[in-house]
């Protein structure tokens, strides 16, 4: 069986600068990593990179043996990402969660009873424009919504940066609560709070990667 994701000498500049600077990384069903290293390492730009958001330069990037970029709608259907910054959406919270439901047969109810688990009641905020929530309520509707799709591989962009220290314990527990065999790239600086979670943790520096190790659970 291919792996979940298979990268292949990966490179990629920004105005000039190498943010991923030759990158070789094989991930398997499974596996729960911890994505490490300093601002502007290129962790961010990496994920984005497999979701199909940029191409690369240069080597080659498949996803569960597909190309993020030409079948990308195939590959995101596996994935629950949670970006660092959430996007700007203008529909509100129940035209939200129905577009969700149609478009990937995720019922409301599930991103609702999930979203309460966060302690946020969408309810009350039914009318409200995505965009108009807090920070904190936009990142927990997020992970209500990737939590109650079930998917195969979660991919989280330090997805607790605005979450109060309460969400952050529900989040986790959230996680460790889920009765399936999924896959999750965190990407964080705060290697502790992931205990009991991962697996495996690459730390990257100027667009490479310079350590990568598994963790006993
Ligand atoms: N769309 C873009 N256009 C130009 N430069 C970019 C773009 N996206 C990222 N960069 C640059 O690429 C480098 C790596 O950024 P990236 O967001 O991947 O880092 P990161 O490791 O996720 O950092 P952080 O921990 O701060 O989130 C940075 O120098 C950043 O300014």
């Amino acid at each position: 069986m291919s792996p979940l994701i298979e990268i292949r000498n990966a490179r990629k500049k920004f105005m000039g600068t190498p943010v991923l600077d030759g990158i070789t990384l094989s991930i398997e069903a499974g596996e729960r990593i911890a994505m490490l290293g300093p601002n502007g390492a290129g962790k961010t730009t990496l994920v984005r990179s497999m979701l199909g958001f940029y191409h690369l330069d240069e080597g080659e990037i498949r996803v569960m043996g597909k190309d993020p970029i030409r079948d990308r709608v195939e590959v995101l259907r596996h994935i629950g990402f949670i970006p660092q910054l959430p996007p700007p959406v203008k529909l509100s919270l129940d035209e939200l969660l129905m577009y969700i439901e149609r478009s990937t047969g995720t019922p409301k109810g599930a991103v609702i009873a999930q979203a309460e688990r966060m302690a946020l009641d969408v309810k009350q905020h039914a009318s409200k424009p995505f965009f108009k929530l807090s920070g904190g309520m936009k990142q927990k509707l997020l992970i209500a919504i990737a939590l109650a799709r079930r998917s195969r591989l979660f991919v989280f962009d330090e997805p607790t940066a605005s979450l109060d220290p309460k969400a952050r314990e529900l989040f986790y527990r959230l996680l460790s609560d889920l009765d399936y065999d999924y896959s999750a790239i965190y990407i964080t600086h705060r290697l502790e709070e992931l205990e009991g979670l991962i697996n495996r943790k690459i730390y990257m520096e100027l667009g490479k990667v310079v350590e990568d190790e598994p963790i006993a659970t």
